[in-house]
């Protein structure tokens, strides 16, 4: 199987604080990766430095084999669900998606599919700054998957999410991935994650874990929380950081 993602020796300092240290790690085609690890893990920081959104300190991250930068049509080989990309916020839904859908040169159709994908056609018409969380994240989502990526990265796409979404959420993600489709997703929904994630990485500043689920929870006879609490160490009390 071809790696999609290669983390390499990824290390990110801010001033004194390391928020991620040497971590590798592979994400292989046409798998769900569910990356967990605690608020203040890393998580983020490291799919960021993945996208080009934050300049690693050291170590190296590649897509395809490219630098999210150098890869060609990255933006429609990559669906992007994270903080800081999408929406301006000015329009409704729909004109937000026929903006994306123009400049990745897709057409309305394809705006008006997407939508009834992720639920949203009867709200498209209001105004993405009145949307609820949980229609914000099924907006995102819908960007994400817009131009029907090969890969798709997805920051927390659970949260804000009622029962139904969760739900409709493993699914789609599952079904993306029987398609042939690579899915690396973050969470702190370690029962979520659990149902849907053929692999695991497990961060917590640095790594704890990368391999499948069914050998972290020994083919499912022990559970991930437990597993999760074993490599990334119980949390002080009050504090985010191990
Ligand atoms: N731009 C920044 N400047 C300074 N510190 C930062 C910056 N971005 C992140 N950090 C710090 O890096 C560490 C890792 O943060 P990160 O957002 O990657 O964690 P996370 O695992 O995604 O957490 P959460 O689950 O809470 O979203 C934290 O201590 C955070 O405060």
């Amino acid at each position: 199987m071809t790696d999609v993602v290669e983390i390499e020796g990824l290390t990110k300092r801010y001033g004194e604080l390391t928020a991620v240290e040497d971590v590798f790690f592979t994400v292989r085609a046409g798998r769900v990766v569910g990356l967990l690890g605690r608020n203040g893990a890393g998580k983020t920081t490291t799919l960021r430095m993945l996208l080009g959104l934050a300049r690693p300190t050291s170590g190296r991250a590649t897509l395809f084999g490219h630098p999210y930068a150098q890869l060609p049509r990255a933006a429609h080989r990559v669906g992007v669900s994270i903080d800081g990309i999408g929406p301006s916020g000015a329009g409704s839904g729909r004109t937000d998606l026929r903006i994306w859908a123009k400049i990745l040169g897709l057409s309305r159709a394809r705006v008006d599919d997407i939508l009834e994908q992720v639920g949203l056609a009867g709200d498209a018409h209001r105004k993405l700054k009145d949307y609820s969380q949980g229609m914000r994240q099924r907006h995102a989502l819908a960007t994400a998957l817009l131009a029907d990526p090969e890969l798709l990265i997805l920051d927390e796409p659970a949260n804000g999410l009622d029962p139904d979404g969760i739900r409709w959420l493993r699914e789609l993600l599952r079904s993306l991935a029987d398609e042939g489709r690579t899915v690396l997703v973050s969470s702190h929904i370690l029962a979520e994650i659990e149902q849907l994630a053929d692999d695991i990485v497990i961060l917590q500043k640095t790594l704890r874990y990368s391999g499948t689920a069914a050998e972290l929870t020994n083919h499912g006879t022990v559970s991930l929380e437990s597993r999760f609490f074993d490599l990334a160490g119980t949390a002080a009390k009050g504090s985010t950081h191990a």
